[in-house]
């Protein structure tokens, strides 16, 4: 399934992806890795915003919540990292794949939409076996260090509006497709990463029994979630065109396998802690949700934090 923000009309879903699965893992067992070629996009590199540039916009964020522009909204910017001779996509995936045992891990190679490989640690839907649907909200990062676990976890008011924000977005996505019976649970603290860029989070999980299509009706209706865009949507993405400065292409849009295991099934992500390959360089992505109590440096640490997620395979193989 490909999402891409900029057109949020169009999401485009393979009916046949599990029939296409044995061929492709038999098409890469057999292809000599010197042999792969890997998709570049023709759009241009993407603006990489400096550290006075990204505080500036999250200042810019803040007044616009403070004047009621829009209650949440969350900024991001790219990252350029020189990639090392010899770079291999795929050692970099399975590296993640280690590093990251609880995330999503991608590599998706597609011409026109170039090379991206990521591991998100966010689901935006899922629906299961039994015809369970299921979603979750989650806002809010800290580092994880050797005195704090999940347990002991202490939020500040920030990130509990923040996690509550998302939480309440989502319910009113379930309104829309009248789905009306669902349980919530948490919200409660989880570890969204590994060493490398370790990360807690808070986390509501609606769940609701569904027929499968309503996995995709719901993505379709709440990508960008606020998570991502912010609240309310329109007017957060207003904001987002108008200030942040650069075109996220999939960063932030969702992905993941959709009748893959059986028809029906699916477990889309959002698109996070990912980098889109070019010929010599990798460009990195990070967000941040800001709320009214945004400080700006530790926004821009906070996007340092999360593109280690991503830039320890390339600082790995250099
Ligand atoms: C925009 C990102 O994170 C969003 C999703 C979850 C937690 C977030 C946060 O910690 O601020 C953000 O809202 C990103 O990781 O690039």
């Amino acid at each position: 399934m490909l999402y891409d923000a900029a057109q949020p009309d169009v999401v485009a879903v393979s009916a046949l992806a599990r029939d296409l699965v044995p061929a492709l893992t038999a098409w890469l067992a057999a292809a000599p890795v010197e042999q792969l070629s890997w998709h570049h996009s023709a759009q241009p590199l993407p603006h990489a915003a400096t550290e006075a540039e990204y505080t500036a916009l999250v200042r810019t964020g803040v007044a616009a919540i403070e004047e009621k522009e829009v209650v949440k909204v969350v900024t991001s910017r790219a990252a350029r990292r020189a990639l090392p001779t010899g770079f291999d996509p795929l050692a970099a995936f399975d590296d993640l794949s280690q590093k990251y045992p609880q995330a999503f891990v991608s590599l998706v190679s597609v011409p026109g939409v170039g090379t991206w490989l990521g591991a998100t640690p966010e689901i935006l839907a899922e629906v299961t076996a039994d015809g369970t649907f299921r979603t979750m909200a989650l806002a809010a990062t800290q580092p994880l260090t050797a005195d704090v676990t999940p347990r002991t976890a202490i939020w500040r008011q920030k990130e509990i509006e923040e996690q509550a924000l998302v939480a309440r977005y989502i319910v009113s996505c379930f309104k829309q497709l009248r789905l009306r019976e669902y349980h919530e649970t948490g919200p409660r603290t989880v570890i969204a990463g590994q060493p490398a860029a370790p990360a807690h989070r808070l986390r509501g999980e609606p769940a609701a029994r569904a027929v499968p299509v309503v996995g995709h009706r719901y993505a379709a209706a709440a990508a960008p979630t606020s998570a991502v865009g912010g609240m309310p949507k329109v007017a957060a993405m207003a904001f987002l065109n108008k200030h942040e400065g650069y075109d996220r292409a999939y960063y932030s849009g969702f992905l993941g396998p959709v009748n893959v295991a059986a028809p029906g099934i699916a477990r889309l992500y959002v698109n996070l802690r990912c980098l889109q390959l070019h010929a010599h360089e990798a460009v990195l992505y990070a967000g941040t949700g800001l709320t009214v109590d945004s400080d700006p440096e530790r926004e821009w640490q906070e996007t340092e934090m999360k593109l280690q997620t991503v830039g320890t395979v390339i600082a790995a193989a250099s």
